[in-house]
């Protein structure tokens, strides 16, 4: 039975499903191949040490701040390190950027990759049991191969990445990507330790099932987005938002809706980081034939300025997407 470029037999192991999706590129050398498995070999490390945490003592905080001045947890920086590691024994990666470090960690000169990643997603949740995540972008680097790595290569523009994905550590785990033909999710079987195919060619539903805001801010947020929020709750859609953005946005993936995290006072430009949280989400939207936006232009079109630069996100189903950015500027441009 041939099965066209999308279509894969549910229950695939990762690996398999790596080597034919490589068969479709006749130029791939096996590289992004490696990169990947190293990136599931990760999640499969970190997943154990979260499904512990409570016995092994690492949970709450370490007692220090990230660049970004917020409190790490133990977990953040057991996956930083986790990832890094995996990165480097691998060999591909030329250089880092990570939520969990203040500059760019220069791996091997002669990697080609360059990878941008939020180790622990939904960090306030930890503790507490919540579903939790990684989520990671994939560049080809800028500069010569053998040389030193630049800013020029961390600060690319989402529409550059080779590949995006997350790992959701939850009820379940999965590891859930897009190599730009199609998204793919792999549920993980812990007793045989591997990754299996599981969720084919994502496509998120046309139904606008959930909103997902903290409205908590309600009273920090623009008149546009309470207009928005008023709006949903009149419409009767179900309000969903865990804390964690690598769950809400899966939700919202697999049954329709919309995940917003808007600029407030006390975030001005937003509180979400462009370079390894909202391009990587932004590029497995639009692969399952959602929208992503900073509320004025297409998310994977912002070229970055810094590493750690935030970023308004409203991303999912295109309708409700296109709609509050609608109200934005109906608001701003009375
Ligand atoms: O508590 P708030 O302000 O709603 O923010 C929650 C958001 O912050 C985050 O926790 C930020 O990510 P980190 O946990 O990786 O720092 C998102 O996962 C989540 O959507
Ligand atoms: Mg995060
Ligand atoms: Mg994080």
């Amino acid at each position: 039975m041939s099965f066209k470029k999308f279509d894969f037999e549910v229950g695939l192991p990762l690996d398999r499903f790596i080597k034919k999706k490589q068969d479709d590129f006749p130029y791939a050398t096996g590289e992004l191949s490696q990169l990947l498995r190293d990136i599931a070999l990760a999640g499969k490390l970190v997943n154990l040490a979260i499904s512990k945490s409570g016995l092994l003592g690492i949970e709450g905080a370490m007692g220090k701040n990230n660049v970004q001045g917020e409190a790490q947890q133990h977990l953040d920086v057991i996956a930083n390190d986790r990832f890094i590691n995996a990165l480097k024994n691998g060999g591909e990666v030329a250089g880092i950027i990570s939520e969990e470090e203040d500059n760019i960690i220069k791996v091997n000169c002669d990697g080609k990759y360059i990878v941008a990643i939020d180790p622990l997603d939904g960090s306030s949740n930890i503790d507490v049991n919540v579903s939790i995540g990684t989520i990671f972008s994939i560049y080809r680097r800028k500069s010569e191969i053998g040389g030193k790595v630049t800013k020029e290569d961390v600060l690319q523009s989402g529409n550059q990445q080779v590949a995006a994905g997350y790992l959701l550590y939850g009820s379940s785990s999965m590891l859930v990507f897009t190599t730009g033909a199609g998204v793919y999710g792999f549920t993980y079987e812990p007793s045989i330790g591997e990754f299996f195919l599981s969720h084919n060619n994502i496509q998120i539903p046309e139904k606008e099932t959930y909103y997902s805001v903290n409205e908590g801010s309600y009273f920090n947020f623009d008149d546009s987005i309470r207009q928005y929020i008023d709006q949903c709750k009149k419409s009767g859609i179900s309000a969903r938002y865990i804390g964690s953005l690598v769950a809400d946005f899966h939700r919202n993936l697999l049954k329709g809706g919309i995940y917003f995290y808007p600029r407030t006072k006390s975030y001005p430009e937003g509180k979400l980081r462009l370079c390894y949280e909202c391009n990587a989400l932004a590029f497995l939207v639009e692969q399952a034939g959602g929208m992503a936006s900073n509320g004025q232009q297409r998310i994977l079109d912002i070229k970055p300025e810094s590493m750690h630069q935030r970023c308004p996100m409203y991303i999912g189903n295109k309708s409700m997407v296109e709609e509050v950015i609608s109200l934005i500027n109906e608001v701003a441009t009375p």
